[in-house]
């Protein structure tokens, strides 16, 4: 061969070489190529990122489908497992649920709430504004008990003081029939022994049958919870707002959850009181508008407390004059609407101790409209005259549960006879 053809062959084999070469390349970065994402076509996006949303915000149809909770069978209330696997938190067929959100008054920001005094040894607490006026009662008695023995006129005196204190004739004959007896019987000597004999007698006479507890808390009817429903009733000035208001701080004080109904609708500002009272110790109130019907508002408001399951609903009705039988009646009237609601648990009888035997007249013609349940004195802070207390529960058949004892909100004390006896005697 010639060396011609020698170079031509070689020439031929580096080609075939650099060919095979290049396609070995080309080949190798075609496989690379295949192995990276292929170059996406953009598709037309919603704006907002990729919620295939209708909207700007994911939105679903209300109501028509339950949330996935409800079909849950566990009912401790803690997740279960698998809850989110179940129905992603942005699975497009997850729905609003209404839940009930707070009332706008109950979130508001409660007024400062007061702290609020025991009412437990608030007699014992409050003797001093009983006895403030009151020394000259015990003094004059103890006084003549104590001189030993005692004349016709003496005895007299005893009975005098007894009257001029607003015990009444009945029970003053009583005590006076009584302590002749026993000090003659006992050989009572001494200042010391007269003074418990006294004290003894007078105690005696406070005695009642009725239990002097409030029924204000709670029962149970058919197996459900029930408030207390108290009306408190009285003649306009008598302190029935203010009383309401006080036993109020009584019940929240020991946790109890109390609505107040101002049906005191003859007086807006009777209404406005009550709030304030209702405000301070963090109450609901239920209220109509001036000259609404009062026995409206006290059937709502017992309405309203039942729903709430509150545990007592305290009803202020309007001061009447006990002459306005119209306006009686209307007493009468609110108290058989409230029990279209609920049971009346407790009619409280508000009387100023202040005003004497017109207590005793109003007592009367508020037993003949209500059965009043129970009695509270006001006011037996600004009276030498607590022999009332005597009188009152004596005609009526009704115990004195509450005594007012000044305008504080604290100033309401549950009515101990023994701790009442001696603020009256001055000891
Ligand atoms: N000193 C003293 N004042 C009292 C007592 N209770 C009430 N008061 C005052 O008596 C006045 C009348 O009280 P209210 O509670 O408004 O009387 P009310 O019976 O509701 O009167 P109306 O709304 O007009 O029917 C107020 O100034 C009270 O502060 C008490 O125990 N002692």
């Amino acid at each position: 061969m010639s060396s011609n053809l020698w170079f031509w062959i070689a020439l031929a084999v580096v080609v075939v070489l650099v060919v095979a070469l290049v396609v070995g390349l080309v080949v190798a970065r075609r496989r690379k190529i295949s192995l990276t994402e292929p170059e996406r076509v953009e598709e037309a996006k919603p704006k907002g990122g990729g919620y295939q949303a209708g909207g700007d915000i994911a939105l679903a149809p209300g109501g028509t489908e339950e949330h996935p909770a409800g079909e849950r069978t566990e009912v401790d209330g803690q997740p279960g497992v698998g809850d989110d696997a179940a129905v992603p938190r942005d699975a497009p067929r997850r729905t609003i649920v209404d839940v009930g959100l707070p009332d706008e008054a109950e979130a508001a920001p409660a007024e400062e709430i007061d702290e609020i005094e025991p009412a437990s040894g608030r007699m014992e607490r409050l003797r001093g504004r009983l006895a403030k006026s009151r020394s000259a009662f015990g003094q004059s008695l103890l006084g003549l008990l104590g001189a030993g023995d005692l004349d016709e006129d003496s005895w007299q005196e005893i009975e005098d003081t007894l009257l001029v204190a607003d015990l009444g004739a009945a029970t003053t004959t009583e005590v006076v029939d009584k302590l002749r007896a026993e000090l003659s019987t006992r050989g009572v000597r001494t200042s010391e022994e007269a003074r418990a004999l006294l004290r003894e007698v007078l105690v005696e006479a406070l005695a009642t049958d009725g239990d002097r507890a409030v029924r204000a808390l709670p029962h149970t009817v058919d197996g459900t919870k029930r408030p207390a429903v108290v009306l408190v009733a009285g003649v306009n000035g008598t302190g029935k707002t203010t009383t309401t208001g006080k036993l109020a701080r009584v019940l929240v004080a020991q946790g109890r959850q109390v609505l107040l109904g101002a049906a005191d609708t003859f007086r807006a500002a009777a209404a406005d009181q009550l709030e304030t009272w209702a405000n301070r110790v963090g109450a609901e109130v239920v209220r109509g508008k001036e000259g609404a019907d009062p026995a409206a508002v006290a059937f709502d408001a017992v309405k309203r407390g039942v729903e709430a399951g509150v545990d007592a609903v305290l009803v202020d009705t309007a001061g009447r004059l006990h002459t306005k039988t119209g306006l009686m009646d209307e007493l009468g009237k609110v108290k058989r609407v409230v029990e279209k609601q609920a049971e009346v648990d407790e009619v409280l009888l508000v009387l100023d101790a202040t005003t004497g035997q017109n207590g005793l007249t109003q007592a009367r013609v508020f037993a003949e409209v209500v059965d009043v349940t129970g009695i509270v004195l006001t006011k037996l802070d600004g009276t030498a005259k607590g022999g009332i207390v005597f009188q009152v529960q004596r005609e009526l058949g009704v115990p004195v549960k509450l005594v007012g004892l000044g305008e504080g909100p604290d100033h309401l004390a549950p009515f101990e006879a023994g701790a009442f006896v001696d603020a009256l005697l001055g000891s």
